[in-house]
């Protein structure tokens, strides 16, 4: 198979790939980009994979960093693009469960793809647009199944967190799993604990965002996988009730605040539950929040006032928990009503506390209690934002 007009990122690296052939190397693109390109999706980054040592690749290029040196990987700066580039290799001696211990470099492609983890990740393209299908990826891609490169069992056992990239890549493609590489799964579950929890995470939450995370989160529960990520009161009615919605959450922020909505998590206790999973304080607080203004949006229409608080991202993300839950809410005209306020930030007002003092004010509470009227009524419409209007109210 031959791919003919490439899309603009594999043409920019096509120099890189020409500099390593003209000196006699092979030089191949590989790993995500090349299934992005089979499946039309959209492709942010390109690796490529090379016959030649590290560095031999560094003594062709002028500008290189040393990325991972010892894993036969080299950055080359090229035009205003970087690309990791990556000396044919096998990884003999996986002994965690998580990274290689030792690379062996090797001369041949077949060897380097045969370690990748699923058949539609193991392809190659050369500068040809010429594809290389040893695994009948091909096959897989049309029938849209995830499927292990050799033995399941034994790619799990190198690397037990390719067990959530089978889940993250089925919501992310709409794929199923394979037979024996979900069997695996089912085997191996456990080894997943051997994984770090942010790494982990990163996988859950990209199946949480997939555009079929229902289909892939069934799967995450019927081969146990579910048992080995940090505990939630409540996670087993989660687990099943999950695969039951009628739509996908599609923002990080979102897909954590349905979790915590469905399990009916006090909202006190969500920062605890989020920091087992290693979060950050950012998301931590959005999700907070939505949780707050999703309860506000189910008991009443939220006030102008209210609207301004969520900020037009966690209104967004309501917007989205509440179409997943079926809640009926008026989102374009939320969205329509919220971009007509007066101000969006604090900020956009046309006085501060300075101006307040100015004006005679005492700093201290009151002078809190003040500005805060002054907001509200500016973001209801009955006060203008302006100086000599808001003097004029406040005398
Ligand atoms: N645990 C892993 C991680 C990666 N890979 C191989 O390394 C490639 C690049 O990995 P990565 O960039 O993590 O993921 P992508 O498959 O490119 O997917 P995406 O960029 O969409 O996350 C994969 O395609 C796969 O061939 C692997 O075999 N086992």
């Amino acid at each position: 198979m031959k791919i003919d007009n490439l899309p603009k990122v594999f043409q920019a690296a096509m120099p890189v790939l020409e500099t390593l052939e003209n000196a006699g190397f092979e030089a191949y693109f590989v790993g995500g980009s090349v299934r992005d390109i089979l499946l039309k999706r959209h492709i942010h980054d390109v690796d490529i994979a090379t016959s030649a040592y590290p560095e031999e690749v560094k003594s062709l290029f002028e500008k290189t960093i040393d990325t991972g040196i010892q894993h036969g990987t080299v950055t080359v700066l090229y035009g205003n693009e970087s690309y990791e580039i990556t000396t044919f290799r096998t990884e003999s001696g996986y002994q965690d469960y998580r990274r290689p211990d030792h690379v062996t470099f090797v001369q041949n492609l077949e060897e380097d793809l045969k370690r990748r983890d699923f058949t539609i990740n193991a392809f190659a393209m050369n500068m040809r647009g010429e594809i290389i299908d040893l695994f009948d990826g091909l096959d897989d891609l049309k029938n849209r199944v995830i499927r292990a490169v050799g033995d399941p069992e034994k790619r799990f056992n190198e690397d037990a967190l390719r067990m959530m990239r089978a889940v993250r890549f089925m919501s992310q493609l709409k794929f199923t799993l394979e037979e024996k590489t979900e069997q695996a799964i089912v085997d191996h579950h456990e080894l997943l604990r051997k994984i770090s929890v942010e790494r982990v995470r990163d996988e859950f939450v990209k199946m949480g965002i997939g555009s079929d995370s229902r289909q892939a989160f069934q799967v995450f529960l019927d081969t146990k996988l579910s048992e080995d990520v940090p505990d939630f009161e409540g996670k087993s009615e989660l687990l099943s009730v999950y695969p039951k919605l009628k739509f996908s959450p599609t923002m990080e922020a979102s897909f954590w605040s349905i979790i915590m909505i469905l399990l009916k998590v006090p909202n006190n206790q969500i920062s605890k539950i989020m920091r087992d999973w290693k979060n950050s304080n950012a998301m931590i607080d959005s999700v907070e929040r939505i949780v707050d203004f999703f309860d506000i949006l189910s008991d009443h229409a939220p006030t102008d006032y209210e609207l301004f608080q969520m900020g037009k991202e966690t209104l967004l993300n309501v917007i989205d928990v509440a179409h997943i839950l079926g809640q009926p809410v008026e989102s374009k005209a939320l969205v329509d009503r919220y971009a007509a306020l007066p101000i969006k930030k604090s900020s956009e007002l046309t006085i501060d506390g300075r101006f307040l003092i100015k004006m005679g004010i005492t700093p201290g509470p009151n002078l809190g209690k003040i500005l805060e009227e002054i907001k509200k009524a500016v973001i209801s419409g009955q006060l203008e934002n302006d100086q000599v209007a808001i003097e004029n109210y406040l005398n």
